[in-house]
Order: C-alpha cells, then sequence, then structure tokens
C-alpha cells in the first residue's frame, strides 16, 4: 500500500517538474531527444520510464541514540542518477544532508574514498526535521553530489534550536511521536536500474563484484562513474577497476557493456553549479590520466 502512494507521489513530482534544467555530461552522452513534449527531460544516464519502487529497506530506530552515519546511497544496482524515496513513521528525527565535497578546497585531495589523504568537508549542513507521515524525495544528483544521515536526536540539534522547536506549531515537539514515543522506522524505496541487474561487472582481478561510485574528491575528475571491487571497498587487497560506461544505458536494444577500461569511453556527470570541475572541461581537459588523477 505504501508502495504505491510512494510511486503515484514520485510520478505525480516528476509529472508536475519542467525538466532539470541544470544538465551536464561528457563524452558521448547528450541530452535525451524527449518524444513527448509535456514529459519531463530527464538525464541521460538516468531510467526513463516511471518510477517503480522496486526494492524497499526499511530502518529501525528504537530510542534518541540510534543513529545512521553519513553515507550515500550505493548505486551498484539502482545505476547513476537515481530517485530514492524515504517515508517517515513514528518519532520525528532530523535528516541533515551535506555536499560530498567542499567548493572551496577542491583541489586540496586526492585519493579513492578512504584511501587517499584526510579529506576534509567545511560544507553547509542542512537539518530537515522528517515528521511522522512524512515523505522524503530524492532526486536525481543527490547521491551523486550529497552526503545524508540520521544523528542521534542529541546531536541534531543545538540547544537554542532545539528550543525553537519545542515552541512550534507544527507538531515537531522534542522528536516524540503521540504513540511511537521515540520508536520511529523508515522505508526507503528504490528502483532497479534494468541494466545493471544483469550488466554490472565483476572484479577482473578477483571475480568479486563491483560497486558502482562516482569520483568527487578532486574537480578535475569529479564527476566519472566508476566500479571498484567490492573487497577493496571493505579494505582488502584488491584494486580492481573499471570506468562507468552508460552511454546506451537507456537504449534496451543495445547489448553493449556498462564498464569500460578506456577513460576516453568514460561516463561523468557534473552539477551545473559545480564551477571547479566546469573550469576543467572548458579547458580541454580529455580524460587522460584519469586513474592517475584518482
Ligand atoms: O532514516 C532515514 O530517514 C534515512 C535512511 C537512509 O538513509 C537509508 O536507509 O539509506
Ligand atoms: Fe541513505
Amino acid at each position: 500500500m505504501a508502495r504505491f502512494l510512494v510511486e503515484d507521489k514520485v510520478n505525480e513530482l516528476l509529472d508536475s517538474m519542467d525538466g532539470y534544467d541544470s544538465m551536464k555530461l561528457e563524452t558521448t552522452a547528450s541530452k535525451n531527444d524527449n518524444d513527448d513534449e509535456n514529459k519531463p527531460m530527464k538525464y541521460p544516464f538516468q531510467i526513463q520510464n516511471n518510477w517503480k519502487a522496486m526494492l524497499c529497506v526499511a530502518n529501525y530506530f528504537e530510542t534518541n541514540n540510534q543513529h545512521l552515519d553519513w553515507h550515500s546511497d550505493k548505486l551498484t544496482n539502482i545505476g547513476p542518477l537515481p530517485i530514492i524515496a524515504s517515508l517517515t513513521f513514528g518519532a520525528t528525527r532530523v535528516f541533515r544532508l551535506k555536499k560530498t565535497y567542499d567548493n572551496n578546497h577542491t583541489d586540496s585531495s586526492t585519493g579513492i574514498d578512504g584511501k587517499g589523504p584526510k579529506f576534509s568537508n567545511h560544507s553547509t549542513i542542512y537539518n530537515i526535521p522528517l515528521a511522522h507521515n512524512m515523505l522524503i524525495i530524492m532526486m536525481p544528483g543527490c547521491q551523486e553530489e550529497y552526503k545524508h544521515c540520521v544523528p542521534t536526536l542529541t546531536d541534531s540539534l543545538h540547544r537554542e534550536h532545539k528550543q525553537r522547536q519545542l515552541k512550534s506549531e507544527n507538531g515537531i515537539e522534542s522528536g516524540l511521536g503521540p504513540v511511537a514515543g521515540t520508536k520511529r522506522f523508515n522505508l526507503t524505496f528504490r528502483m532497479f536500474h534494468p541494466k545493471l541487474a544483469n550488466k554490472s561487472p565483476t572484479c577482473p582481478k578477483c571475480g568479486k563484484n563491483m560497486i558502482l561510485r562516482r569520483m568527487f574528491k578532486n574537480a578535475k575528475t569529479r564527476g566519472y562513474y566508476f566500479w571498484m571491487c567490492q573487497s577493496g571497498y571493505f579494505g582488502m587487497n584488491c584494486d580492481g577497476f573499471y570506468y562507468g560506461k552508460f552511454d546506451k544505458i537507456n537504449d534496451f536494444d543495445d547489448d553493449s557493456d556498462v564498464f569500460t577500461k578506456d577513460s576516453r569511453l568514460a561516463s561523468r556527470w557534473i552539477a551545473d553549479d559545480d564551477f571547479a570541475a566546469l573550469k576543467y572541461l572548458d579547458d580541454d581537459w580529455n580524460g587522460n590520466g584519469l586513474k592517475e588523477e584518482l
């Protein structure tokens, strides 16, 4: 039931949009020709069909101390530029968002996430209280550009902010649900990418599954999608790697791979306000030596 309501809400929102004007891509991907003028224009790598809630994951927070650390949701099965919808039940908790990179310190870091020098991020943190029955929809680009978390309630609000919340008239009172108390659960809904269900690569070195990620730390390479071995991701010694190749990902008659060793074929998406990364497009940066830039 919740699934159909969420699907309706997401598709209603998509239909009400004029399209994303913030489209910036490189390599062979270009703006999609859309048959129906009234339909919202989507990013080329994004699933083009109506959104369907195919996968549902539940999180349960029994007490105010239970939390979810900073992360962005994995793209492995849902593909680039996904839509993820999250429905809250019970207690109000704060959902936080911050940019994955710092616009003011864009070139200060190198290395695949967690492996390179420590990355400092001074980005603004957005606090969004999620009350019972609220639906938050993370639109395409949100997983690529932002991390999110649900901190413990004590970490969530500064004292004065908390006071204001207590006095507010919109029902967000100290986070407690009238029936649920401190208990909160949320359902997150995702859509599988039809191509990635059976075309995602296995590691060329050890044969394990690979994880789809996007480079973000260095402005020169930000936006390139890549597959890394899950062993490497979980700290083991495998550096299996491919670039993501998504230019044909929405062409269902096309059976070509979604990965490549050739950096010139690598797929990239850059946000329209990411001027640091866009500058390198203007400078005729052609992706050569891309891996060395990681
Ligand atoms: O609990 C929430 O609102 C967020 C859940 C979430 O980020 C996740 O399941 O990946
Ligand atoms: Fe998440």
